[in-house]
């Protein structure tokens, strides 16, 4: 007697495999009587989604392993700690922790077996990141409901026609509308919160006159228009008060002369604009390449509401920057690293006399240990002028939090609510890397995981940057030298990979990430590159994804076509606006929750779809993993 299998549904050949197992007795009539019996209604099967079983080429069915790129996609709970998930048993050290937890009932969830753990008590104990309140959040939520539009921020006209074609460069609509932290900065740093420009109250603070204000929002969010705007705004008011003066103190000499006798003034031919080489606004960022984004950026909006920028890096020569910072016409904003800039300043102190609003873009970075001495003392040197400062990060570290505390305690903080939280439309796999085939083996998973990507894009044809016909692909690493290593191993594998270090050649650099940014490389940086290759086209070692590493003897059997990849380390993951990179891969386990945020925040920005993929071994966090994992399925900040 048969029995209905549960598995019978459109989308599995399970019903084929029951008719063809059919015994050839049956009749046609005792299958009509298990019609009959049949419930009236469909029912899917439980395993609907996983569709049609493969078969091999003996015709048994393939097993699908959970153990790739695709692996625990489309699943509807987060993996459980123990027999789902890639973590199948508990240390002994994971158990005596989950027992302590168990008993105290600390302010933990209750887990499905009733035992309550503490979320993210692994990320906790890194103690990365500063808390926000989720009333905080809330309120801020509520706050910006409003604020829907660029027209109701009081920008001038000309700002704000140019917010579109120059500063989205015609991506977004015609009419597009401002993101949460746009919401959130823009009107606070014009002074307009409740819809008015009125000056804000001074309150009693080290630094009279000066506003403080901390920028903090998702990475991908864009942070950079939420300072840019306001500022440029702030100039061109202050250029226009000032040409008033200007005006009225020469009508007054004008009345004067009418009373005086006529007395003409020989005009000081050599003088010259003193705004040359006195800068307004300065924003610090801490990488040439970020000065390269954000300065095409502020070059674009220049075009239109007219004002003088200059962007100035170590990828410059020392004339190049020298004409650019003295320009006889002035400068108005500039935009440098601190070290470049802070050695101009020690030749020339005045360069930062006349600064009004300073901009510490990146600011975990720019006020961690290696770079806080110098930061911190470029605006030692421009407080005095200073109207506002304001620091700007995807994350509030620690001891960010600690140093605006103790430096700035009357700082202005504009948190966005989903601070820390990696968005849904992000998702994140991971391949464990001690499994079959790959045996502890990372540079081989890491490899396996770039073809499976670059195998389903040729199939599937999907979300291939049409201009380029490319898929993208970021890896990161812990380790410096290991970039350019796991490129070269990478190659050698067929795949078109090439390491970007700060040993890199710097002309390059630009190039290669023009690639994954779809930034248009500006005319200098074409011409030079030209030169170069003509000059060099026998030269392997010029090529944008260079094969100089390669062992010429060892041709790979296969090459994976349309799939370009870039192998960095923590360079690359600060800023750099990757919108044609649907996948990173993150090599090494990110040390803290903030790596994980920066890195996963090459992926999934504004509004995009993302995939992160992370490797991990037998000596991996695997704790942390799953928590950032966790957190990321429920759309939590996390900690
Ligand atoms: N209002 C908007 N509508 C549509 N796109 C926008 C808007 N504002 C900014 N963008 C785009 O969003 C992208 C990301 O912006 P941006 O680089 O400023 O992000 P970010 O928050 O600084 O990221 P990160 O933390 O990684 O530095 C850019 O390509 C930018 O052009």
């Amino acid at each position: 007697m048969f029995r209905l299998s549960p598995s019978i549904c459109p989308f599995c050949d399970a019903s084929a495999l029951f008719k063809a197992s059919r015994p050839q007795w049956q009749s046609s009539r005792g299958a009509a009587t298990l019609q009959q019996r049949r419930p009236s209604r469909m029912t899917l099967a439980a395993h609907v989604t996983r569709g049609p079983q493969e078969k091999d080429s003996a015709g048994a069915p393939v097993r699908k392993s959970r153990n790739s790129p695709f692996g625990g996609m489309n699943i509807t709970e987060p993996p459980r700690r123990a027999g789902q998930g890639f973590q199948q048993r508990k240390s002994p050290a994971e158990q005596r922790r989950g027992g302590r937890f168990a008993k105290t009932g600390a302010s933990g969830v209750k887990g499905k077996d009733g035992e309550r753990k503490e979320p993210m008590k692994a990320l906790k104990m890194q103690r990365a990141l500063a808390n926000v309140s989720y009333e905080k959040r809330g309120r801020v939520k509520q706050e910006l409901m409003d604020r829907d539009s660029f027209d109701g921020f009081d920008l001038l006209p000309t700002i704000n026609q140019s917010i579109s074609a120059q500063a989205l460069g015609g991506l977004a609509s015609a009419s597009p509308t401002p993101t949460p932290i746009q919401r959130l900065a823009i009107p606070a740093l014009l002074g307009t919160e409740d819809g008015r420009r009125r000056k804000r109250k001074e309150v009693e603070s080290e630094y009279p006159g000066m506003q403080q204000f901390l920028l903090a929002a998702e990475t991908g969010s864009g942070k950079t228009l939420a300072y840019i705007l306001p500022i440029i705004d702030a100039l061109k008011r202050a250029e226009k008060a000032e040409q008033e003066t200007e005006r009225s103190r020469l009508a007054q000499e004008v009345k004067k002369q009418h009373l005086q006798p006529f007395e003409l003034e020989t005009p000081v031919l050599d003088e010259i604009n003193p705004s040359s080489g006195r800068p307004r606004a300065i924003i610090l960022l801490p990488t040439s390449e970020l000065v390269a984004q954000v300065g095409a950026l502020v070059k674009n909006l220049s075009h239109t509401v007219k004002f003088r920028s200059a962007m100035i890096s170590a990828n410059f020569t020392s004339t190049v920057i020298r004409s650019r910072l003295f320009s006889p016409s002035g400068i108005d904003v500039v935009i440098a690293t601190p070290h470049l800039l802070s050695s101009i300043a020690e030749s020339d102190p005045n360069v930062l006399s006349r600064v009004t609003h300073l901009v510490i873009d990146e600011a975990d970075s720019l006020l961690d240990r290696s770079f806080a001495p110098i930061t911190s003392s470029l605006v030692d040197r421009a407080t005095p002028s200073l109207k506002q400062i304001i620091l700007c990060s995807a994350t509030i570290p620690k001891s960010l939090d600690s140093y605006l505390h103790k430096r700035f305690p009357d700082v202005m903080r504009l948190v966005t609510p989903n601070l820390h939280a990696i968005p849904r439309r992000v998702q994140l796999s991971v391949v464990d890397i001690d499994k079959v085939p790959f045996q502890g083996n990372r540079d081989l998973a890491c490899a396996q995981t770039i073809w499976d990507i670059g195998k389903e894009a040729q199939e599937q044809e999907l979300d291939l940057d049409e201009e380029r016909g490319q898929r993208k692909i970021v890896v990161f690493v812990n380790e410096r030298s290991k970039a350019t290593e796991l490129a070269t191993y990478l190659r050698s594998k067929g795949i078109d990979a090439t390491g970007l270090t700060r040993d890199s050649d710097e002309r390059r650099q630009a190039e290669v990430l023009a690639a994954f940014t779809g930034a248009a490389l500006s005319p200098a940086t074409q011409k030079q590159l030209r030169d170069s290759s003509s000059s060099s086209s026998q030269d392997p070692a010029s090529r944008p994804f260079p094969r100089q590493d390669q062992d010429v003897d060892r041709v790979p059997a296969r090459e994976l076509k349309g799939t370009k990849v870039l192998v960095m380390t923590d360079l690359g993951s600060r800023g750099i606006d990757t919108l044609l990179v649907k996948h990173v891969i993150l090599y090494d386990v990110p040390h803290t929750s903030i790596d994980f945020i920066h890195r996963l925040g090459r992926v999934g920005r504004m509004g995009r779809r993302g995939r992160g993929i992370v490797l991990v071994g037998g000596s991996d966090r695997k704790d942390v993993v799953r928590e950032v994992r966790e957190g990321m399925f429920r759309g939590q900040a996390l900690i």
